[in-house]
């Protein structure tokens, strides 16, 4: 199986090069030969791939910017999402495209289902919902896949943040109000494999649509951050202290949801795929930066 997946670099579409081996062979295309915001590249690209399932990993991920920068947010989520939809129903190729939890409110006082009404508080949320509305429009043949506050060995994350700022910080202020349920981008990657497996040759309508993937159990950012310094700490790592803090004393341009939770039984249902226990991918990706 060809899968054709666009970002060079992201923490996704670097996983998927990783975890492709011998069920797939992975296409990455990005800038400047694929452009998110250039709908001819984008078609372009697609088209000389030749694949059998197209992945839309690429976006713009910058919560805070996106706030002073909605029209880029834009370009790239919600416009880029629907060339890329519109090219794989032209070349009659199923796509498989990545949304978030930010598409949420947060006021929910369980996880969020896929049916759940959506109210995003920020301008990337913003734009990975118009995204989510035009690749659905666009091509019947798609499926939303909404993960979570990932992290991998690759790119920008919270986990490398954490253990970035842990080397020169005794102590650090993390955020215990808002939950969710953080989410391995390797684990996201066996998972998209799975998923495009299975499209590929069972045309039912029961596995198109919109589903929740996340990693299995729940935490706020704090009990994230403890985690990983935990993991560190049996790593050799020194111990850094974490203080718990409130949303309103950690500002940012972006507000966040305070519930971001996902229920992944839709996913479980239809796929059987169910992503393993957070705590146990912390510990993979802590042992992997930290040998
Ligand atoms: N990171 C997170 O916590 C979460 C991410 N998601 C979603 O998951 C998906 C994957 O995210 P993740 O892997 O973390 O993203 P990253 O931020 O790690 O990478 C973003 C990727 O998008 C590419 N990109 C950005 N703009 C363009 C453009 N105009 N044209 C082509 N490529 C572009 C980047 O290209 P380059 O390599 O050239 O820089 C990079 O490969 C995204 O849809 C994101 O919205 C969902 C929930 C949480
Ligand atoms: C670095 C840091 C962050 N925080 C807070 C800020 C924020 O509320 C939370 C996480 O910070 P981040 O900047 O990593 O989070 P953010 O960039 O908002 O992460 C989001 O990215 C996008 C792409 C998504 O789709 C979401 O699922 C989610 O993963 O932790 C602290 O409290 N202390 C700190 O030292
Ligand atoms: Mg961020």
């Amino acid at each position: 199986m060809r899968i054709a997946v666009t970002g060079l670099q992201g923490q996704v579409v670097a996983s998927l090069l990783e975890r492709g081996g011998s069920r797939a062979q992975i296409i990455a295309l990005g800038r400047p030969q694929l452009d998110l915001s250039d709908a001819s590249s984008v078609s372009a690209a697609l088209e000389t791939a030749r694949c059998d399932v197209i992945v839309n990993a690429a976006a713009y991920t910058a919560v805070d910017k996106a706030e002073s920068d909605e029209d880029g947010a834009m370009r790239v989520n919600a416009a880029g999402a629907g060339h890329v939809a519109r090219s794989a129903a032209a070349l009659g190729v199923p796509v498989l495209h990545i949304s978030t939890d930010y598409v949420f409110d947060g006021a929910l006082e369980r996880p969020y289902r896929e049916d759940d009404a959506t109210g995003p508080t920020g301008a990337y949320g913003r734009s990975k919902l118009e995204g989510e509305q035009r690749v659905l429009a666009a091509h019947p043949d798609a499926v939303v896949l909404r993960t979570a506050w990932v992290y991998s060995p690759f790119g920008a994350n919270f986990l490398k943040t954490m253990l970035r700022l842990g080397e020169t910080r005794e102590e650090l202020g993390v955020v215990a109000d808002q939950i969710g349920n953080p989410t391995s981008a390797l684990d996201i990657a066996d998972a998209v494999l799975e998923i495009a497996t299975r499209i590929v040759v069972d045309p039912s309508p029961a596995l198109r649509g919109v589903f929740h993937m996340t990693g299995q159990g729940e935490a706020s950012w704090a009990d994230f951050a403890e985690e990983i310094f935990g993991q560190a700490q049996r790593r050799g790592r020194k111990p850094v202290r974490i203080n718990r803090i409130a949303t309103a004393d950690y500002p940012t341009p972006a507000r966040r949801p305070a519930n971001s939770r996902l229920d992944n039984s839709k996913l479980r249902q239809a796929y059987g795929v169910i992503l393993p226990q957070w705590r146990d991918s912390v510990s993979d990706c802590v042992a992997r930066l930290l040998p």
